[in-house]
């Protein structure tokens, strides 16, 4: 603002109650709601002062302490409080600043803005930091400048103004943290003390909900803690037992660890490959047999063979169900030991039917084997001295037709056979 007015007159030039420097210093109160009085103070003592007011005294305003600063240093505002003698104020807070001529550097007087003491402790009073706190405003030389109302000794003022010289950011002074800031060139300090309860009590504030976290996290460590240690026991009462027992030895835990999974592998297969396993027979099931017919009836050189017990009806009524098992077991075990090749699996087809299949496996081959496994059922001893067992098949090409059509073409020849006689095999 200074420089604007150095700018814009021409101070050493100007006429005592000049009409354009009284406008520009009335516009600049204007806006400035807290400001009380503007001054201009030339060299010579003649003052411009807005508002105007009449004074009785003869007022040289070359011997107020803001004129002598200011003129003396020559670019910053000084801050004071002085005693206001046209409204017989004694308390108003002065920021005063030389006008320097931009031109030839010449000084033109000082600048002087007046503010309310009282106003600006309303404001302070006013400003709500987020804790309970006193801020007021103090010299670098520990006098008190804006206080809304605080008692605060002179010795603690010197204190702190000792302290703020002497650091940067806050400190803590007899039970208070002090924080503060500089206006003007060191000249005043914004100063906001805290009491160390009023700070213990906001540490505790925040730290509360960590403290739930906190616990909160212990109780679930706890938890999986505890949970942790019964599913240890019960491996370690398993394992003791098992030494116990002479089930397992002591091994390294990685050991029975390897073991226990192995064995739970070895678990899952026998499940799944029971899936696929007739149960009295020991042969694979009708779910196998649908599954792996479909794929074999679009591979090459593949057949099938159907296969049914004659007169088992009568086996069963003569010699009762359980001969009846163990005819079928006897019948399984022998087409599975005969069978010799890897490509030729036996399936229980349903009841007393067992459906062949044969992979890569010529006709000649696969009606050799049904006839040596056809042989060996018939000449097999059982243990009741006139039970004798043949049984009828039909063979026949895959692929070609659809896998019912196949299955169907096998049965007629199988029908064929029990038609001509039965104990016999009928290629087709
Ligand atoms: N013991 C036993 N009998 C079964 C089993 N499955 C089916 N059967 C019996 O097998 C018999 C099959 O009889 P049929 O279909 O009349 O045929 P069959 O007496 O062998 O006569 P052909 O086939 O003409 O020689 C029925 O009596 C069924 O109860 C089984 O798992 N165990």
């Amino acid at each position: 603002m200074a420089r604007t007015a150095a700018d814009q007159h021409k101070f050493s030039t100007l006429e005592h109650d000049d009409l354009a420097l009284r406008n520009w210093l009335i516009e600049r109160l204007r806006i400035m709601p807290d400001a009380v009085s503007i001054i201009h103070a030339s060299n010579d003592g003649h003052y411009t002062r807005l508002p105007y007011i009449e004074s009785k005294e003869t007022w040289d305003p070359r011997k107020e302490p803001w004129f002598s600063i200011a003129v003396e240093d020559t670019d910053t505002a000084h801050y004071s409080v002085t005693n206001d003698i046209f409204t017989h104020k004694e308390r108003v807070l002065t920021i005063s600043l030389p006008v320097i001529d931009g031109v030839d550097g010449s000084n033109d007087g000082v600048l002087a803005l007046n503010l309310d003491a009282e106003k600006s402790e309303a404001i302070l009073n006013a400003t709500y930091p987020p804790m309970k706190s006193r801020t007021f405003v103090m010299t670098k030389e520990g006098q008190m400048v804006i206080s809304p109302g605080y008692n605060i000794a002179d010795s603690t003022l010197q204190a702190i103004a000792r302290n703020a010289n002497a650091f940067r950011g806050e400190f803590f002074l007899n039970g208070y943290y002090y924080f503060y800031r500089t206006i003007g060139p060191q000249a005043w300090f914004v100063v906001q003390e805290v009491a160390e309860s009023e700070m213990k009590q906001l540490v505790r504030h925040g730290s509360i909900k960590v403290l739930y976290g906190m616990v909160l996290t212990q109780v679930i460590l706890l938890f999986c803690w505890w949970v942790l240690r019964a599913a240890l026991n019960t491996i370690y009462m398993r394992i003791t037992n098992g030494i116990r027992n002479g089930t397992i030895k002591q091994t390294a835990v990685e050991e029975l660890l390897f073991e226990e999974i192995h064995s739970a592998q070895q678990r899952q297969e026998k499940i799944a490959q029971d899936a696929l396993t007739d149960g009295l027979t020991g042969l694979a099931n009708r779910r196998a047999f649908d599954n792996d017919a479909e794929r074999y009836n679009g591979l090459a050189n593949t057949h099938i063979a159907m296969i049914d017990v004659d007169n088992f009806k009568k086996i069963n009524d003569t010699w009762g169900h359980t001969v009846g098992d163990v005819v079928l077991k006897t019948l399984a075990e022998l087409g599975l030991r005969l069978r010799g090749l890897e490509n030729i699996t036996l399936y229980r087809y349903g009841g007393e039917e067992i459906a062949v299949l044969f992979r890569d496996v010529s006709v000649e081959k696969a009606q050799s084997y049904l006839e040596k496994w056809r042989i060996s059922v018939h000449t097999r001893s059982f243990r009741e001295a006139d039970l004798r067992v043949s049984f009828s098949a039909g063979l026949c090409k895959m692929g070609g037709a659809s896998l019912s059509d196949v299955v169907a073409q096998a049965d007629q020849l199988l029908y064929q056979a029990k038609k001509t006689g039965k104990n016999k095999i009928l290629a087709g």
